[in-house]
C-alpha cells in the first residue's frame, strides 16, 4: 500500500508566502497534502484531527498544548514592527474607553493581544464584536478595528493614510511595552501523530526549516515575483518578509508567548504557566 501524504495546513496570508515559495524550490511540497487557509479555520482543524501538522494561532496552541507539540525554530511572529497585526483607529487608543472596537474574525492572538494592550497599556475599556475583516465595513460600526494579514496590510500601507486613520502595530506596541518578540503563530504536530509517525513529522519540520532559509536568503526574488500579483511593490514586500516578520523561534520567542500566556491566561482559557512542548530531536532529524 502506498505511504499516506502528511496532512499539513498552510495560512493563506502573504506573511508565509516565503514558506511556500521554500516548499515549491525544494520538491518538498508534493510530499506534503496541503490546505491553504485563514488562520482561524487551519487552527480548528489541526485541533479537531483534519490536518496532522500545521500553523495554529497561539491562543489556540495553548489551549490546546497538552494535545500538541511545538516545531521548534520556525513561527511567523515579530520583534518589534510586525506591519501586518494592527489596530486602525479613528481617535486616539486613551479615547477608546466605552466605545467600540471591531475585532477580525480570522484572528484569535492578535485580538487578545490588541484586547490586552487596550485594557493593560493603554487603560481603557472599550465594548467589543467580531467582525468579517474589511476595514470600511468594521469602521462603519465601529472607532477602531484590529485586523491581520494581508487585509491589515492593505489597511495600514493604504486604506488608513488615504483616510486620515491612525495605525497602531501591535508587534510594536508588544516590544515597548515588554521588551520581548511577539509570536503570533507556532507549527505544531498533533502529539498522536507525532508520536506514531515520528520520522514523517521530522520530515516535515525539516523541510519547513529548508523552506524558510532558502526564501529568507531569496527574499528578494520572492518579494519581486509576489509584487506581480499583489498591490503591494516588491520593496514593501522585501522588507516585511525579512525585517518585519520573524520566522524564528528561539528562547527569546519562546518567553515572548510565555509572557503573553502568563498576562492573558485569566480569561482565555489556559494556565498562566502552560508548558510548551517542543518536539524532541529525533534520530530522524539528525541524519
Ligand atoms: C503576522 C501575522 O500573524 C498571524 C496572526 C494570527 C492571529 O492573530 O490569530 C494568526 C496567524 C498569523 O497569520 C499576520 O496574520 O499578519
Amino acid at each position: 500500500m502506498a505511504a499516506i501524504r502528511p496532512r499539513v495546513g498552510h495560512i493563506q496570508f502573504l506573511n508565509c508566502l516565503p514558506l511556500y515559495w521554500g516548499l515549491a524550490r525544494t520538491g518538498n511540497l508534493l510530499d506534503l497534502d496541503l490546505t491553504k487557509d485563514t488562520p482561524e479555520k487551519l487552527s480548528d482543524q489541526l485541533v479537531n484531527g483534519l490536518l496532522d501538522i500545521g500553523p495554529i494561532t497561539c491562543v489556540e496552541y495553548l489551549r490546546n498544548a497538552d494535545q500538541l507539540v511545538v516545531l521548534p525554530d520556525i513561527a511567523v511572529g515579530s520583534d518589534g514592527p510586525v506591519m501586518s497585526c494592527v489596530i486602525v483607529s479613528k481617535r486616539p487608543l486613551a479615547e477608546l474607553d466605552g466605545r467600540r472596537v471591531a475585532l477580525g474574525s480570522t484572528s484569535r492572538t492578535s485580538v487578545r493581544l490588541a484586547r490586552l494592550l487596550l485594557e493593560e497599556r493603554e487603560g481603557v475599556r472599550p465594548e467589543y464584536f467580531s467582525c468579517p475583516p474589511d476595514l470600511d465595513a468594521m469602521l462603519a460600526e465601529a472607532d477602531a478595528a484590529v485586523l491581520i494579514g494581508d487585509p491589515a496590510l492593505r489597511a495600514s500601507l493604504e486604506d488608513a493614510p488615504r483616510q486620515g486613520l491612525a495605525v497602531h502595530d501591535l508587534g510594536e506596541m508588544w516590544k515597548e511595552w515588554t521588551g520581548l518578540p511577539f509570536v503570533f503563530a507556532v507549527w505544531a504536530a498533533r502529539r498522536e501523530y507525532a508520536e506514531l509517525n515520528p520520522e514523517t513529522t521530522a520530515a516535515v519540520h525539516r523541510a519547513f526549516l529548508e523552506s524558510r532559509d532558502l526564501s529568507l536568503t531569496e527574499a528578494g526574488k520572492v518579494a519581486e515575483q509576489a509584487a506581480r500579483w499583489e498591490a503591494f511593490d516588491a520593496g514593501v514586500l522585501e522588507r516585511y518578509f525579512s525585517a518585519a516578520l520573524d520566522f524564528s523561534l528561539g528562547d527569546r520567542q519562546l518567553a515572548g508567548i510565555a509572557e503573553f500566556a502568563r498576562r492573558t491566561a485569566h480569561d482565555s482559557g489556559y494556565a498562566p504557566d502552560v508548558p510548551v512542548r517542543l518536539l524532541e530531536p529525533s534520530a530522524a532529524v539528525a541524519s
